[in-house]
């Protein structure tokens, strides 16, 4: 007794969560197969789904209502319906290896009473799961008279202007009975970006870009979209039948109708999985959205046997991929300054999982993006995470915002407090010398390997130096002392020491060095040595005009100006005045002395007479300390001009490795690939001398 009270109470609490449950779905299946402005993911529908039909399962029971009898949505009525010949369903879902297993088991198990086919292996035909919407194609007398949506299933949405719109789509085909076809209409991503780009108000996905542009009212409009499609389905034909999928999907070629290239017969259930994982890897390839795989029984007859339920076939099953969009609120947007001062909007989120990674931040390029997405703080917003790249804000759900706060355009600088001032889409902090960011980022450029060579001056230390030191420029790295440094955390004796005599070492430097530590905008490696090479002293550079850095030849007019422009900045000046006072001594890049590394000089502007030198072209390593050369940057320079590239570890890729006193693991180590064949040369610092020739 008391167990059927409880069963009662119990069933009750279930059916009122499936109400629940089936109010909710069927609203946003309302929002997103009606009106192609979904109130939430997929991922986030499918679980719900989930939930849903979980609590059938356990019940037994089904309410009127729910979506789960129920394909797709009802179309509209300014549309006029289309009843299909023969009803369009939706697809079985699996999500591992094991369902699609448990499939083929379930099938084999129907098809077993039948004598027939109980021996027959299954093969299988693998297509991508395109993500647009379905279309249903009605060729008459060879003349394409109507093209509908899938609507309820049942009765679609005639839209066959809107559909003659793509251009793919032919109007007549050879075939002259009566013909349906399936497909799905699309908008290809690059289609997508390149509108996005224009557009008042950007379209969140190419799912809703091709549904809501094929189910406007006004082909016009359709036609502006520029949409695809393919087809992989034949629903009727008449007159005759096909024997396998592989069949219809020839004919539906031979008429000339666009179907996709990637469509694979394979001969079982092993190969079904190899392929998926094969196909997995080439979607971020592809130029359409896919949402997975759709894999179906080749043979048409084995079809008939396993037949349909009441939502889908039983032969055919969908394969869903990792989501790559999800919802989540939008907390705050803060502004990001980055090493040339530019401010970055970078959105904080409510942290969500997108393909097995927890998301908790997005870019949102510039405020001219906020504005046109319509972005506030408060929002529920659409959330990207394709392949790699930074995840991004595609725009918000609109009914999600309610009492949402406008995000501000900055007036100061968050970091500094500097005016910003706004360049072209973007808003910068001007305050390029002390703005902390920008002269962490700076100082890191600064003291890199290929500009003043600072070892152990990281960014954490920049900072620490910034905050607790009152570090405000380059130029008070030279002014930074003992007292300075050793009542820092995690600073002792030795690190101190350490720092400070990198610093100190660093004066002495080659112009080239110098040049590109400065950091100037578009002036990379190369092009400060060409500077340094051509100017001789920071002098002369400081002074170049635009023409005359043009008529160099390797530099174009944007770098010029950005080198004529650096050097006549107040600020610039200044702080350039600073380190020279500090005792920062860029060299000429020949310096003479015993090493003499000059020579290669001649060179310049002579390709033949370079790659004749015996150095040119080779990857080389240099380890341990020189007698005739002041560091192994003087070496590393003279190699790197005379056309070598001088690589930080020995490989099999190495071609000579030069060796100074005390070597150490370098040498041991291109001594062991010696060994197991690699053909290194190891060059002695005297036999490199006599090498290099004068
Ligand atoms: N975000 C939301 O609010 C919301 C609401 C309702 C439904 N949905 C989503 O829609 C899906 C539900 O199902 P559905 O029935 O509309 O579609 P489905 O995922 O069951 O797939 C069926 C459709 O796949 C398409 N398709 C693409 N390539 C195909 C191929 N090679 N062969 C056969 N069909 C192919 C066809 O258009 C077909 O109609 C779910 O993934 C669900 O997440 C989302
Ligand atoms: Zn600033």
């Amino acid at each position: 007794m008391a167990n059927q009270k409880e069963n009662l109470i119990h069933g009750g609490k279930k059916t009122e969560q499936m109400q629940k449950l089936v109010e909710k779905l069927n609203d946003y299946a309302y929002h997103y197969y009606t009106l192609d402005n979904p109130l939430v993911s997929d991922k986030e529908y499918d679980a719900l789904y989930e939930e849903l039909e979980a609590l059938e399962e356990e019940t037994g029971m089904q309410l009127q209502n729910s979506p789960t009898r129920r394909v797709g949505g009802e179309p509209l009525e300014k549309f006029e319906p289309h009843r299909h010949i023969r009803p369009l369903l939706s697809l079985d879902k699996s999500k591992s290896v094991e369902d699609l297993r448990d499939w083929e088991t379930r099938m084999k198990r129907i098809l077993a009473n039948d004598t027939e086919s109980a021996t027959e292996p299954l093969e299988y035909v693998v297509e991508y799961k395109f993500d647009g919407l379905t279309l249903s194609l009605t060729y008459e007398k060879g003349e394409l008279v109507q093209g509908a949506s899938r609507g309820n299933g049942e009765v679609g949405e005639g839209i066959l202007e809107q559909v003659k719109t793509i251009k793919s789509i032919p109007l007549s085909i050879p075939h002259q009975g009566t013909l349906e076809v399936q497909g799905e209409g699309l908008m290809a991503l690059s289609v997508l970006e390149e509108y996005n780009k224009n557009a008042k108000t950007p379209l969140k996905n190419a799912r809703n870009g091709a549904a809501g542009a094929l189910r406007n009212l006004d082909p016009k409009v359709t036609a502006t979209r520029n949409l695809d499609a393919f087809f992989y389905h034949i629903n009727y034909y008449e007159d005759r039948g096909f024997k396998s999928h592989m069949e219809m999907i020839q004919f539906l070629k031979d008429q000339r109708l666009p179907v996709d290239p990637h469509i694979y017969l394979c001969k079982n259930m092993e190969a079904v999985i190899e392929k998926i994982e094969a196909l997995e890897k080439t979607i971020k390839d592809l130029d359409y959205l896919t949402d997975g795989i759709v894999i179906k029984v080749n043979n048409l007859k084995t079809r008939e046997k396993l037949g349909y339920t009441q939502k889908f076939p039983r032969w055919a099953m969908a394969y869903k991929f990792e989501a790559q969009e999800m919802t989540t609120l939008l907390r705050d947007v803060i502004w990001q300054v980055g090493r040339t001062g530019k401010l970055t909007p970078t959105a904080i989120l409510e942290p969500v999982e997108i393909g097995g990674v927890t998301v908790g931040r997005a870019t949102l390029n510039n405020y001219g993006d906020i504005q046109r997405k319509d972005v506030k703080v408060g929002c529920q917003v659409w959330l990207r995470r394709s392949n790699d790249v930074i995840p991004e804000i595609m725009g918000v759900v609109k009914e999600s915002c309610g009492e949402a706060e406008e995000i501000e355009k900055p007036v100061n600088c968050p970091a500094c407090g500097t005016e910003v001032v706004e360049k072209g889409a973007h808003i910068f902090c001007p305050n390029s010398l002390s703005c902390k960011p920008q002269l962490v980022s700076r100082i890191s450029h600064f003291s890199s390997r290929d500009a003043m060579d600072i070892e152990g001056l990281s960014e954490k230390i920049t900072e620490q130096l910034h905050d607790e030191v009152g570090l405000r420029g380059i130029a008070d790295l030279y002014r930074l002392e003992y007292e300075d440094l050793i009542q820092l955390e995690r600073f002792g004796d030795k690190k101190t020491k350490n720092i400070l005599a990198a610093i100190e070492d660093s004066k002495d430097c080659a112009l080239s060095q110098f040049v590109y530590a400065l950091g100037i905008p578009n002036v990379g490696r190369k092009t400060a040595k060409d500077l340094a090479r051509h100017y001789k002293t920071l002098e002369n550079l400081r002074k170049a005009e635009v023409e005359e850095l043009i008529s160099l030849g390797d530099i174009g007019e944007i770098v010029a100006r950005s080198v004529v422009d650096f050097f006549q900045e107040e600020r610039i000046k200044e702080s350039i005045d600073a380190l020279l006072a500090a005792g920062v001594n860029p060299k000429p890049e020949t310096p003479p002395g015993n090493g003499n590394l000059s020579g290669v000089e001649n060179t310049e502007g002579d390709k033949s007479l370079a790659e004749e030198h015996p150095f040119y072209g080779k990857t080389m390593v240099i380890t341990g300390s020189f007698q005739h050369f002041s560091s192994r940057k003087e070496i590393q320079t003279y190699l790197e001009e005379a056309g070598a590239k001088v690589t930080g570890s020995v490989s099999k890729k190495t071609d000579i490795l030069i060796v100074g006193e005390d070597p150490g693991s370098k040498l041991q180590k291109a001594e062991r690939l010696q060994a197991e064949g690699a053909e290194i040369e190891i060059l002695t610092e005297s036999e490199f001398i006599e090498k290099k020739g004068t």
